[in-house]
């Protein structure tokens, strides 16, 4: 499927020193003293970070739905306020925000878990929100096969908010709509209406 990258390797700890080294030297390159006590464990703390929000890397979308139960439930299911942290890919900056993801099964469920996880593998990358909502409808509608999939994801972005434009609290909502999400308006009102507060 296009854009969801599935590489499996984990770059970033076995790159851990190289990293490190980099970053120490942006450190240096930004005017700052790199052998002050406060940033000499800076750089391989950075790194750690990085293996936790650049996680995703390391974990295929599709896996994380692998188990699935046969159901006859093929009415709307939905997930939703589902908390996800991701980075910019324009500035490395991280923004956040809720997704929520509906879809009506034709035969196949998800453990609920897994929807929540998929969020994860899809969010702990470079991204832009835009791509996160494709992408997670894209998944599921692969793996489940289901009659539709619904997913709208909510995001503020701190490369708007603390910098550049500087506007903070303007929110960015994207959706993504497949199946029969895409012909019948009734099936998006009732998930439009189950995810409003
Ligand atoms: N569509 C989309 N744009 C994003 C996302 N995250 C950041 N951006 C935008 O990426 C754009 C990059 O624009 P550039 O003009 O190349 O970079 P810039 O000079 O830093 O832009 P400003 O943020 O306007 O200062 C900006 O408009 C950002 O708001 C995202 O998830 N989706
Ligand atoms: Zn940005």
């Amino acid at each position: 499927m296009a854009g969801v990258k599935d590489y499996l390797n984990d770059q970033v700890g076995e790159n851990r020193e190289a990293i490190e080294g980099h970053i120490r030297e942006i450190l240096r390159l930004i005017g700052e003293d790199v052998d002050r006590e406060g940033l000499l464990e800076t750089p391989a703390r950075v790194t750690r970070m990085y293996e936790e929000i650049f996680g995703g890397y390391s974990v295929n979308p599709r896996d994380v739905l692998g188990v699935t139960f046969d159901e006859k439930h093929e009415e709307l299911v939905i997930v939703k306020d589902i908390v996800y942290y991701s980075q910019c890919e324009h500035h490395m900056a991280p923004f956040f925000g809720k997704a929520h993801i509906g879809y009506i099964p034709s035969g196949k469920i998800a453990g609920l878990s897994k929807l929540a996880r998929l969020v994860e593998a899809v969010t702990r990358r470079l991204q832009v929100q835009e791509r996160i909502t494709s992408e997670i409808a894209d998944i599921m509608d692969e793996v489940l096969q289901p009659h539709g999939v619904m997913v709208v994801v909510e995001g503020e972005h701190l490369c708007m908010c603390a910098r550049g434009v500087k506007k903070p609290g303007s929110r960015t909502m994207t959706s993504a709509v497949r199946g029969l999400f895409r012909t019948d308006p009734a099936a998006r009102s009732e998930f439009l209406s189950l995810i409003r507060d």
